[in-house]
């Protein structure tokens, strides 16, 4: 009889294509020498509740589930019944765990305060993003930003907790609902991506340490809203087509963030009359794709600003948003600066 050593894998990574999110989290942990294990904890906690959700958005057009709630958030946009569905699972979720004190939801008027204030945490979460796509079944996703409270645990939390630039991010990460479910999320030391392996209801590292393309050939933008754009973003996309580049959008911020970082382009959703600070919302969209392209060697502002920089002033504040390859974003910034803005017609 042969008894053979075990060949351990030979990428040099400590970890490989096909380890489990828990594992990963758990290997990652010694990123963070002083972390005491809650922020990995509060990444599964998110996990569970995405695991939940896509069995939702998976049986939608089934159950009763589909179509719109009867009301309109703080946006004044309507809410679907996903979207209600999709905040009371991650609030359920953010709740039990413990790590969390309080949380930002586009679905919620205000902050809720978990009175949790052992909590060191605070999330703000897209529940359901893209929920327009939802009866049409196309893709959605869910994006969330995780901040370290301010103020010290055991006192109620402060406004400083809540308004901190997107440069505060400890993590970030997002949750797509596509033809596979796939969770990306990045704690500041580059980005890696899971696939849902439903059978199993395990993610599984499969798109690791992901790189964006400097450059791409690829433009998102609503182009039913061109005729409100100022000088600099139509000379750009212009340029896009005198290039011949693909236009793709989808009308699912994760979806076409997701695209684009991985094939190369630019996403953009600029100030338009109807919204005249962009549609995005920077604290829970905005924010935490921008940490993640920015952790994948991609870029994101806003056309005259790095988006992580920008100090928000209220909860569900808008902004102008130019993500993606940073070849491509740092063109169309320079356009917009040098072709004098145009008043919005
Ligand atoms: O329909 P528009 O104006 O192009 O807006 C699309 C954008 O609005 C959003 O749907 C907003 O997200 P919500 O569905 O979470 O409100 C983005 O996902 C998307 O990129
Ligand atoms: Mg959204
Ligand atoms: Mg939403």
């Amino acid at each position: 009889m042969k008894i053979i050593p075990y060949q351990p894998d030979q990428s040099g990574l400590a970890y490989s294509v096909g380890t489990t999110l828990d594992r990963f989290i758990k290997l990652k942990q010694s990123d963070f020498p002083f972390a005491s294990g809650e922020l990995s904890q509060l990444l599964r906690d998110i996990a569970l509740a995405a695991k939940i959700v896509n069995r939702e958005t998976t049986r939608a057009g089934l159950s009763n589930i589909g179509g719109a709630f009867g009301q309109v958030n703080v946006q004044g946009e309507e809410q679907q019944k996903l979207d209600v569905i999709a905040n009371i699972r991650f609030m359920r979720a953010l709740s039990k765990g413990g790590e969390v004190c309080a949380i930002v939801s586009e679905e919620e008027d205000a902050v809720i305060d978990l009175q949790n204030t052992s909590g060191k945490y605070v999330v703000a979460i897209d529940p359901l993003d893209g929920s327009s796509n939802i009866d049409v079944n196309i893709s959605i996703g869910t994006i969330f930003s995780i901040y370290r409270r301010k103020t010290p645990t055991g006192s109620p939390i402060q406004l400083e907790d809540i308004m901190q630039a997107g440069t505060e991010q400890v993590a970030a990460g997002y949750v797509l609902y596509g033809s596979s479910t796939m969770l990306v999320y990045t704690t500041g030391c580059g980005v890696n991506g899971f696939t849902y392996e439903q059978s199993l209801g395990e993610f599984f590292l499969s798109h690791p340490n992901i790189q964006a393309p400097k450059n791409g050939e690829i433009y998102s933008v609503n182009e039913g809203t061109q005729r409100e754009w100022e000088d600099g973003i139509l000379a750009y996309i212009d340029q896009c087509k005198d290039r011949r580049y693909s236009a793709r959008y989808i009308g699912s911020l994760v979806a076409d963030f997701h695209r684009n970082l991985l094939k190369g382009g630019i996403y953009l959703y600029p100030a338009t009359k109807k919204n005249p600070s962009g549609k995005l919302r920077l604290l829970y969209e905005a924010n935490a794709l921008a940490l993640i392209a920015e952790q994948a060697g991609a870029m994101a502002t806003d056309g005259t600003q790095r988006i992580l920089e920008i100090q928000p002033t209220t909860l569900h504040q808008r902004t102008p948003l130019l993500i993606g390859s940073s070849e491509m974003v740092i063109e169309a910034e320079s356009m917009i600066s040098s072709l004098a803005k145009a008043p919005l017609l």
